[in-house]
């Protein structure tokens, strides 16, 4: 019988340009290097090798990126054609999970509105069940998921009567005038449950009056005065499982806090997943679930229709791990300011792994096989599968006595003891990024995925706001891909062993993103060595006339150029990649050495591995701030102090070489340098605003301002015994 298409791939038209540009520019890198060479032979000094070990790595990480352009791909998905391949009641059951961590950096309202966004998924309610992970332990956030399921019975059926397309209230209420004729009265509904729930936030803990059913009395008795996030019994709790005003059956939705205990170590993200699998696997045992961050609400209903138009697609490897979607923002100002919208890393890369045949996990949106969390493609055999619990519309709850203690049983701190969950099962342990070392352990055991970047965006979240709050986010992706990088499992002797070439090139670019802070050497050399040369009247590049010198401008505006098309035909404008490369800059000179020095301190055992949970709180004052595009600096960071020093480094050796050039018309043996000064400087803008001329809360603090300019100072003077 004719199955009509579920999916099509389309390769890139880009990838024949992409080719031909890596094999010129790769022949200009090895005329540069020769160049180096030279220079080394017959002119050594310290200026030279730096600025060969500068241009090995940045040569170096370019050579590891160049796979993700070599075979870009598109998909597109038609999930019209779902109704010819499969009926509605054949689809497979669905768990989503949602993970949150902190009642405070996290506000439980915006967990209801992602929660209520996904029970209202386009799919069948009864194969449809939403697993919370609450590692903050909090009344506060259980009571707002009660709040949202009683919610959930009038937004379910308003969303499906009228068709609705934005299904977070939050983001409905907010973009929609009233027009419907239920509009109100459910807008209202919903901003006395937002009022409620804000309540019980301010006061942290749940008044009696807040307590109105008598099963709750019981759960609530869990929180007993020992009770801390970090040390507390499992809590897990079914909403109650009315339907909807329609006489809908209502999907499941279930709390679970896993029991925490100070002398066990919990594995942050990975293990809360972990404990997630189980606990589902005892409740429903759906066979593909979703995971989501707990502020990446859903912005179309009919994403898990897209999945399945992968999955279901008999042509389909079925060696398929996983479908991911990439991660967008709802609230990016419109500069991006701090390049939080991670084109690269969250639509352009993985095209181009996608072509080669398997894109990382991102961490949020992301369709799993429960298969693949179980072992080897091979190993696994679906008929010793547990099976899916079928459960049809009913109005009683799936949680009976024995499910619910077995439950408990698997959502025990010390249940992991001995077993090879996290090692070879489920999320895997040992990485602060548990989504890139879980793919890269999957696609090593032969696990395949895919990549589905639909029009319009499949998840929104939130983006930090403060510059602070983005470095050290970094700083701690990039501890997380150091461990990785310094594990026995990683990319280079195990994904070269394990993996396809160019994948494990992939993995290794990004491992070596931190490894040793790769991108930090190049530009840490490059933010000071002719800036301080220029301040010694030192010239340390070829002369205008010299041929080798256009060598170098080829090399700086052909990677530029080529790096602006690829964002570009991302989806960016120039004004966002130009702070796309500001921040990269940013990060080299801050994140990632403070990340390198972290690490160490960590392997020595001087420091405690940390998930330091990025805020989605927003202040009203900086968030207007934000939306002006100025930078966020205010508090005193250490983060901050060594981009100040750059900058002012790079004001003062701007300030000397114009004198040069105007007094001694060294224009043409000084053009780089003075080409190199000047884009620092102009990159280092926001920071001289800060410093000097800004006077709101986000300004530079006046300390780190003073320490910045006295250690400048200090360089540039030590700097004249050198050159
Ligand atoms: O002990 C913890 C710490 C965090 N989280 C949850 O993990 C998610 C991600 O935390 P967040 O602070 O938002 O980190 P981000 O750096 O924004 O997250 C990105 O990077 C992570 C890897 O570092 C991925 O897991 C995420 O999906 C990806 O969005 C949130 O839902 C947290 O609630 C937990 O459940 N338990
Ligand atoms: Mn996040």
């Amino acid at each position: 019988m004719f199955k009509p298409h579920l999916n099509t791939c389309i390769p890139s038209p880009t990838r024949w340009f992409n080719r031909v540009y890596t094999l010129v520019y790769s022949i200009v890198i090895f005329a540069l290097l020769y160049h180096h060479c030279c220079n080394l032979i017959y002119s050594p000094s310290s200026t030279t090798i730096f600025l060969l070990v500068a241009d090995l790595v940045l040569a170096f990480m370019w050579a590891l990126s160049q796979p993700f352009f070599l075979n870009p791909v598109h998909r597109r998905v038609f999930p019209q054609n779902l109704p010819q391949v499969v009926k509605e009641s054949e689809y497979p059951g669905l768990d989503v999970f949602i993970c949150t961590a902190d009642p405070f950096k996290e506000p439980p309202i915006r967990v209801v509105n992602t929660v209520l966004s996904v029970l209202a998924y386009e799919y069948p309610t009864d194969k449809l069940s939403v697993y919370v992970s609450d590692d903050g332990g909090s009344q506060v956030t259980l009571f707002a998921l009660l709040e949202a399921a009683k919610f959930a019975k009038h937004w379910l059926p308003y969303c499906r009567k009228y068709d609705i397309l934005d299904r977070s209230p939050e983001v409905y209420f907010g973009n929609h005038q009233l027009l419907l004729p239920d509009a109100y009265e459910i807008k209202v509904m919903y901003e006395s449950m937002k009022a409620r729930i804000d309540k019980a936030v301010k006061k942290g803990i749940l008044s009696p009056d807040q307590i109105t059913n008598d099963g709750w009395i019981k759960i609530l008795n869990k929180w007993t005065s020992g009770f801390t996030p970090k040390d507390h019994p499992a809590v897990l709790l079914e909403s109650n499982k009315d339907s909807d005003i329609t006489c809908h059956s209502l999907p499941n939705l279930i709390y679970v806090s896993r029991e925490k205990n100070n002398a066990i170590n919990h594995h942050f993200k990975a293990g809360a997943l972990n404990t997630l699998i189980r606990v589902s696997a005892v409740i429903t045992n759906a066979p593909i679930f979703l995971v989501l961050d707990c502020d990446m609400y859903s912005n179309n209903p009919k994403t898990t229709l897209y999945a399945l138009c992968h999955f279901l697609d008999l042509n389909v490897d079925t060696n398929l791990a996983f479908i991911q979607f990439p991660q967008c923002f709802h609230d990016i100002n419109n500069n991006d300011t701090y390049g939080a919208e991670l084109l690269f890393d969250n639509r352009s890369n993985p095209r181009g792994m996608d072509g080669l045949l398997r894109v990382m996990f991102l961490g949020s949106g992301g369709f799993l096989k429960r298969q693949a969390l179980l072992g080897c493609p091979k190993l696994v055999d679906p008929s010793v599968m547990p099976k899916e619990k079928t459960h049809h519309p009913r109005k009683e709850s799936i949680v009976c006595d024995d499910v619910l203690q077995l439950a408990h049983h698997v959502a025990g701190s010390r249940f992991e003891e001995n077993t090879a969950w996290g090692l070879e099962m489920g999320f895997r342990y040992g990485s602060l990024v548990e989504d890139v070392n879980t793919s890269f352990r999957l696609q090593c055991q032969g696990w395949t995925s895919m990549f589905c970047d639909p029009e319009r965006a499949s998840f929104l979240g939130n983006s930090p706001k403060s510059l602070n709050d983005i470095l050290n986010q970094s700083k701690r992706w990039c501890i997380g891909l150091l461990e990785m990088a310094m594990s026995k499992h990683n990319p280079i002797t195990y994904g070269l062993t394990f993996m396809n070439p160019l994948h494990a090139l992939c993995y290794t670019y990004y491992n070596f993103w931190a490894f040793w802070a790769f991108w930090a050497i190049p530009i840490v050399i490059y933010a000071f060595l002719p800036q301080l040369a220029l301040l010694n009247s030192s010239s340390i590049f070829p002369k205008v006339s010299n041929p080798w010198f256009l060598l170098y401008i080829f090399l700086f505006f052909g990677a530029y150029t080529k790096n602006l098309l690829e964002f570009m035909f991302a989806g960016g404008v120039f004004i966002k990649w130009w702070n796309n490369q500001r921040m990269w800059l940013v990060l080299g000179c801050s994140s990632y050495p403070f990340a390198i020095a972290e690490w160490v301190l960590k392997s020595l055992g001087l420091s405690t591995r940390e998930f330091i949970v990025t805020s989605k709180v927003i202040d009203d004052d900086l968030s207007k701030r934000y939306k002006k595009c100025l930078f966020e600096f205010g508090v005193e960071s250490p983060l901050f102090l060594t981009i100040s020093v750059a900058a002012v480094v790079n004001l003062l050796s701007f300030v000397m070489g114009i004198i040069q050039v105007v007094r001694k018309g060294r224009f043409e043996e000084l053009c780089a340098q003075l080409l190199i000064v000047e884009f620092g400087v102009v990159n280092s803008w926001p920071i001289y605003d800060a410093m000097v001329l800004r006077s709101d809360k986000g300004k530079m603090p006046l300390i780190t301002t003073l320490k910045a300019i006295g250690v400048a100072l200090v360089i540039c003077s030590a700097s004249s015994s050198v050159f």
